[in-house]
């Protein structure tokens, strides 16, 4: 156990872990990244791992490019294994409103310099051929999409950051943020003290407790994200692109010789966090097969397999979302020292890479190399969210994902 650091990172997910690499980088920086459970073993080793670069921001869709580059050199850079195939997606609309989502998705991402077409729905299944022409309006090639292992990232980032000098605390459990006279001071954990002057606060699910045990309130909420992959099947190449139907909210990918495929439902399932107790491990969380078979019927005429095909695995995670889709990243207003990294919206991973980075240099710099007032809690303008508005607009935002109308 140490009894001091520079910065002090709550929190080694995907994008805790990238932040304390990045900080980890900057010379004469000590860095802790402490996690009340094993290092990058909860929510981002279950996440999908699809890197989706028609994002609805110019801003998004920059830092999801560079989150690309970074995927690509991420061995070289960091030494740590990361098993990724660049097999591009196809966006499907199946209703003419979804159609003009589409036109607009392609206008913005050709502008911002992404390898996309918009291509007949026949086109999209020989791309695909598990993807059947059936009721599909419209149809986009995205080439720079591709997908990756969720499990070596997070701690990938972290083995690289503890080589660089950062000292790992996994089970190590915050009990508060320590403040005195507006600034942070350090954190009290079930360990000891850590004094330092920089706190970020990654916790993912966790991230309100964290907040809150100190009398800051941020507005997220966590949320069940569930999804199954299939055994082999015939002809599911790790090349085919990835798919996703936007007004089902349904996403599917090669993996292991078969599917993993998931859904954003109509009504998510909300945690209150502190409710599932100080020990609960998101292993732990309760899953409903239900919500997918429902899925799989919807999309049967565009992706009938997902209905026979046996499920090899069921798992989920739980990422927090916020009311705009944004993510929540940067200074707390009020008490100095204490950032926020969190908010990823289901689809953090992926980009925690160049979100990571921009976080440590803001943190260094004392500002953003680029404008992030779009992620700023400070966009709230201390709106007082009850539960019932966040939970809608949440719900909203993650339904909405792919931006159907
Ligand atoms: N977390 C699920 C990501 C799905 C997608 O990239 O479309």
């Amino acid at each position: 156990m140490i009894n001091k650091a520079d910065a002090i990172i709550i929190g080694s997910g995907g994008l805790g872990a990238a932040t304390a690499y990045y900080l980890s980088k900057r010379k004469g920086l000590s860095v802790a990244l402490v996690d009340k459970h094993d290092i990058g073993s909860q929510t981002s080793p279950r996440a999908a791992g699809m890197v989706s670069c028609v994002r609805k921001s110019d801003l998004m869709t920059s830092l999801i490019k560079d989150a690309c580059r970074k995927i690509e050199a991420f061995t070289e850079e960091t030494g740590q294994p990361l098993d990724w195939v660049h097999s591009g997606s196809l966006k499907i609309a199946r209703r003419p409103q979804d159609a003009e989502v589409i036109k607009a998705d392609f206008e913005r991402s050709r502008r911002m310099g992404l390898d996309v077409e918009l291509i007949s729905p026949e086109q999209a299944s020989r791309l695909n051929p598990f993807l059947k022409p059936t009721g599909v309006v419209a149809a986009m090639w995205i080439g720079d999409d591709r997908y990756f292992d969720p499990a070596q990232v997070a701690v990938g980032f972290a083995k690289a950051a503890a080589r660089q000098g950062a000292t790992l605390l996994p089970n190590t459990d915050v009990l508060s943020v320590n403040i005195s006279a507006g600034k942070v001071t350090g954190v009290t954990t079930a360990n000891g003290i850590i004094e330092g002057s920089i706190v970020v606060d990654a916790a993912g699910a966790w991230t309100r407790q964290v907040a809150e045990a100190s009398g800051i309130r941020v507005p997220l909420v966590p949320t069940r994200q569930q999804l199954i992959v299939t055994e082999p099947l015939d002809g599911a190449r790790a090349d085919l692109p990835m798919v996703r139907i936007m007004d089902a909210a349904v996403y599917t990918r090669p993996c292991q010789g078969g599917f993993l495929w998931g859904v954003y439902e109509e009504t998510p399932r909300f945690f209150d966090m502190q409710s599932l107790g100080a020990n609960f491990d998101v292993k732990d969380m309760p899953l409903d097969i239900e919500v997918l078979r429902a899925a799989a019927i919807e999309v049967k005429d565009q992706f009938p397999v997902l209905q026979t095909a046996k499920v090899r695995e069921f798992r989920g995670g739980i990422p927090t979302m916020t009311a705009d889709g944004h993510h929540i990243l940067g200074p707390a207003p009020g008490t100095a020292g204490f950032y926020f990294a969190s908010g990823c919206n289901v689809a953090g991973l992926s980009i925690s890479p160049a979100v990571g980075e921009l976080l440590a240099t803001w943190i260094v710099d004392g500002e953003p190399r680029v404008d992030l007032s779009l992620m700023s809690v400070t966009r709230f303008n201390d709106r007082a969210w009850s539960e019932p508005e966040l939970h809608r607009e949440a719900a909203w935002q993650y339904r909405h994902f792919y931006g159907a109308v």
